[in-house]
């Protein structure tokens, strides 16, 4: 129950909330419920069917409509008087700036994605208001609180960069079924649906090519008179066949290593194929709805195929690729809601996965990873909206001491589900809070100023409307209200080199970086570097003093390395980042706002002891406490 006090501020504060998603949906009733009374609601997209399961104030009928104004009908049902003002927009939109934002007392965060938080931060910051961040994935959730001058702000921390796996290991020495996964959709699919021209390791030559260099054949070509099901077995042999046997020539890689075994079509697909025809032929019409598992009547996305049953799905589906879907090939780019594709995808990584020795996996889980998906838990949403109102009112009542960062875990650790945790202190050498200077090391004189917009100011900054200085020469803007002559200089100046623009930068030039709409400006030290390592830094640059953790796998191929792969393809495969939860969480290296007595240091779960300590505060009130028997939990006191 909320005290006199506490009711008070809620009453009388005027609440803005960016995400009417899982979170969303449940913040705001619960918003509703606390007594909030002007809520205002930001979220840019419309309902979708799949959000139906969570997004409890939604319904059927409203698929297509926005999620910000059903979301604000639904809860005024239930509570009639109070102020719900819905946008339907991107939070990102010019609108929405920092006058806007100063209008509030607290801004709560439900969003998917780091571009907004990063933004939603730097406007909180500008517009001095707090700011209660919040992510969940699946059974894991945090909520932080962000107040300028007694906390560090949402970018006080780097972010882990997406996940990333070295080119060696997806091509040549996979040992886990992601890794099959990576494979099968990053680089098998886009070379035979997508973008032909990607160069990759399948290439290798197949033996029946010649050997001369005068004519080297590419066996991803159909070949002339060549019909489907011969293309697609000489594909199979190629790939799970003559490219493991190829691979297994290098002696060097497989010394510690289990030597993976060849696969060929004949061992799996007999004649059978042909008798599909007539399945395949009396498959929908409709392009999206073509499913080589309906064409071979297998239902069931969970079962876990044998290898035979890998192989015949491999093939229906490479065959209705060409058959329904012809129009699309090299155009394709893998999409986890195509059906086709991930039943391709799946059989693909199954096959791969089998000739390793790696366990194989249904349709269900491949299409979870391969997608990146974390199956939502409508639970964790909700404990998680539960925290954040919970932070909301103590920063309403500027209740500092009591401010926790709160982590949900997926088991309990000492008995908590909830970890609680005090809040740190700014980082002093963050760029977003501190106005700390940055270090780029570059090739001056090989980076384009366009480079340096493109993978530093946007991708690395996130600033979306960036203006470039040197000294008092302006290099580069962005605006609607710029002349011709100087949209001309402008994108004159993207295509010269550093150490050619009008104002060059070398080694010891600063450089100033700002953002108008986010009013954030930043320095940069130029440090000019000549070589990068192509697969550790794939960008040619490398920002330092305020730096993205690289989560690049480590690589176990202590030799050579690359199994006999005969590309030159170095740098690592991306895949999604999983962007709602950052459980790297603070590190020792941070400093809290106060000492706190009874305090206890402790690693806990395995997705989060890698990332770093965590810093709990023995205060039983904001505990959750679980029964069960605390030996049977993962603890370990540092010294
Ligand atoms: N830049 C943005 N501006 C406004 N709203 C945003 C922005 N980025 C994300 N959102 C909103 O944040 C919400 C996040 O909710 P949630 O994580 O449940 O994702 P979802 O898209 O609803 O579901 P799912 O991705 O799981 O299908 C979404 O409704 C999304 O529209
Ligand atoms: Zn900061």
């Amino acid at each position: 129950m909320a005290s006199q006090n506490q009711l008070a501020s809620i009453k009388g504060a005027k609440v803005l909330m960016v995400g009417a998603g899982g979170i969303g949906c449940e913040l705001l009733k619960t918003l509703a419920l606390s007594g909030f009374q002007d809520i205002h609601i930001i979220d840019m997209d419309t309902i979708e069917v799949s959000n139906l399961n969570r997004q409890f104030l939604f319904r059927k009928s409203h698929v297509g409509q926005s999620k910000a104004k059903v979301a604000r009908d639904a809860v005024l049902r239930f509570r009639p008087h109070i102020s719900i003002t819905p946008y339907h927009a991107n939070v990102k939109d010019p609108d929405f700036n920092v006058d806007f934002f100063k209008q509030f007392n607290v801004v709560l965060n439900g969003l998917d994605n780091l571009d907004a938080r990063r933004h939603v931060n730097r406007l909180s910051l500008a517009a001095e208001v707090p700011l209660v961040e919040s992510g969940t994935t699946g059974f894991l959730g945090q909520v932080t609180v962000h107040v300028k001058g007694r906390t560090e702000c949402y970018e006080c921390q780097p972010k882990p960069a997406p996940k990333t796996y070295p080119v060696c290991t997806i091509t040549s020495t996979p040992s886990k079924f992601v890794h099959c996964i990576v494979w099968a959709k990053d680089l098998l699919f886009t070379k035979l649906f997508g973008d032909k021209n990607q160069e990759n390791d399948l290439n290798v030559r197949s033996t029946d090519a010649t050997s001369s260099s005068e004519h080297v054949e590419d066996v991803f070509e159909r070949r002339k008179d060549e019909d489907i099901e011969q293309y697609g077995r000489r594909i199979y042999d190629h790939v799970f066949g003559y490219n493991i046997e190829e691979a297994l020539s290098n002696e060097e890689t497989w010394k510690n290593r289990n030597r993976p075994k060849p696969i060929y079509s004949r061992d799996f697909l007999h004649d059978e194929i042909a008798q599909q025809n007539g399945n395949v032929d009396n498959a929908a019409s409709d392009p999206s709805s073509v499913s080589a598992m309906a064409s071979l009547g297998m239902k069931n996305p969970q079962d876990i195929w044998c290898l035979k049953e890998n192989s015949r799905i491999f093939m229906e589906a490479f065959k209705l690729f060409f058959m329904k879907r012809e129009k699309e090939i090299g155009n394709l780019t893998f999409d986890k809601d195509d059906q086709l594709a991930v039943e391709f995808v799946t059989a693909a990584a199954n096959i791969r996965a089998s000739s390793f020795g790696i366990p194989l996996h249904s349709l269900f889980e491949a299409k979870g990873i391969a997608g990146n998906i974390v199956h939502a838990v409508a639970t964790t949403n909700a404990i998680i909206a539960g925290l954040i109102v919970i932070e909301a009112i103590k920063v309403l009542q500027n209740d500092t001491n009591n401010y926790r960062m709160t982590y949900c875990l997926e088991h309990p650790t000492r008995k908590m589900l909830l970890m609680p945790v005090e809040p740190f202190e700014a980082n002093k050498s963050c760029y977003v809070c501190s106005e700390s200077p940055l270090t780029l090391e570059i090739n001056t004189h090989r980076a384009k100023l366009r480079d340096f917009v493109e993978k530093i100011v946007k991708a690395k900054l996130g600033m979306y409307f960036p203006l470039i200085m040197h000294g008092a020469a302006l290099l580069y803007e962005v605006g609607d209200d710029l002349d011709e002559a100087m949209v001309a200089n402008y994108a004159a100046n993207l295509e010269k080199v550093l150490s050619e623009l009008p104002s060059p930068f070398t080694s010891g030039t600063t450089v100033t970086v700002e953002d108008l709409k986010q009013e954030l400006t930043c320095n940069i030290n130029i440090k000019h570097r000549e070589e990068f390592d192509e697969e550790k830094e794939p960008d040619g640059m490398l920002l330092s003093g305020w730096t993205q953790a690289s989560s690049v796998e480590k690589d176990d191929n202590k030799s050579n390395g690359n199994g006999g792969s005969t590309s030159n393809a170095s740098q690592a495969v991306p895949v999604e980042a999983e962007d709602n939860v950052e459980m790297d969480v603070p590190s020792g290296k941070k400093r809290r706002l106060s000492e706190i007595s009874g305090q206890d240091l402790l690693s806990f779960t395995d997705e989060t002891k890698n990332h770093g300590k965590l810093e709990v505060v023995d205060d039983d009130d904001d505990l959750v406490m679980l029964d069960g028997d605390p030996g049977l939990n993962k603890r370990k006191r540092m010294q």
